[in-house]
């Protein structure tokens, strides 16, 4: 009994590191035997409120990502549609030399002005939630494929497991959080069976922003002004990072919501919580 269980664990150490690098593809077979897919967070906040520095607290947990403000920039790299559409609307002065978007450029333009950020919203929204979609489903598919290959391991480990309580047995990590600043603003939260909202006062925020950016607080707060208040977002929070401390305080909170997150607890009520939210 004692070798056929160093074999298993062995096993399933070896695949462990296999599919870590495929972000917890064991955890995940197990939620998808639950729930037939893994969990969606949305994850939100305001502009330099480190929604990002957040984020990647929760995939160095095991969480695949999405982060909008990267497919914002996919969608418009040279030779798309997306840049061609948005260079119609406002002109080749918003390219550099190289025939890149300067993004700068055209950041001072549509934060001044709510109509010409509107335009740019019809041009890209469209096209970032296209990638979104095939983005997540990508990840679904490679989990699925990986899932069918190791689920008999997965079985006979958690066999064993259930028999031998001192196993060092880790928690679920099938979730894929979609990083998105405008969640509530575009009004997403349907898609999501869990939002986060990250948060800071209006001050920190104002100087983290311009710290970043390297600009001044009038640009500052004129991009905080096109968001909606942060008090408005929390309304939607399941949980809520307060991300006005120090790193290793976030990082705590992140570590207790991943806990609540994979519990059985949770598990438990989730399918009747994708049922009731409304829009
Ligand atoms: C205006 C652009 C070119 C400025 O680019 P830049 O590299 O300076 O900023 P970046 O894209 O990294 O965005 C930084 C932050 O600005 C805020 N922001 C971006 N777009 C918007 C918007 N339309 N409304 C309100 N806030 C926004 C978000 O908090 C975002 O996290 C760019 O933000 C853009 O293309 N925005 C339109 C697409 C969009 O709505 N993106 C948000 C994700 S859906
Ligand atoms: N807890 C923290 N303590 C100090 N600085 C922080 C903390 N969290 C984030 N920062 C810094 O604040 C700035 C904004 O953080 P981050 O880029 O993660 O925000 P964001 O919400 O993703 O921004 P954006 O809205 O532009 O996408 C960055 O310079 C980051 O290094």
């Amino acid at each position: 009994m004692k070798a056929d269980f160093n074999t298993l664990q062995n096993e399933y150490e070896s695949s462990r590191r296999i599919f870590d690098i495929n972000g917890g593809i064991v955890d995940i077979s197990r939620r998808i035997r639950m729930y037939g897919r893994p969990c969606h967070v949305g994850l939100t906040g305001g502009v330099a409120s480190g929604k990002t520095t957040v984020a990647d607290m929760f995939h160095d947990l095991g969480a695949h990502l999405v982060d909008f403000d990267i497919l914002a920039r996919e969608v418009v790299l040279p030779g798309t549609k997306g840049l061609a559409d948005v260079v119609n609307a406002f002109g080749k002065s918003i390219l550099q030399p190289c025939g890149t978007l300067d993004r700068k450029a055209l950041s001072k333009i549509v934060f001044r002005n709510p109509e010409k950020r509107k335009t740019l919203e019809a041009i890209l929204h469209p096209a970032i939630f296209e990638l979104f979609v095939h983005k997540v489903d990508a990840i679904v598919h490679k989990v699925d494929a990986i899932v069918h290959k190791v689920d008999a391991i997965v079985h006979k480990v958690d066999a064993i497991v259930h028999k031998v309580p001192a196993i060092d047995h880790k928690e679920p990590s099938a979730f894929v959080f979609a990083v998105i600043p405008l969640l509530i603003e575009m009004n997403l939260q349907h898609m999501f069976d869990k939002i986060i909202v990250v948060h800071v006062s209006s001050e920190i925020q104002l100087q983290r922003l311009m710290l970043r950016d390297n600009i001044d607080d009038k640009e500052a707060l004129t991009i905080m002004a096109s968001q909606l208040p942060i008090d408005e977002k929390l309304k939607y929070a399941d949980f809520s990072v307060d991300n006005s401390g120090g790193l290793e305080n976030s990082r705590l909170q992140v570590k207790n919501i991943w806990k609540e997150l994979s519990s059985s607890k949770f598990m438990a009520v989730q399918a009747q919580h994708v049922v009731s939210k409304q829009p």
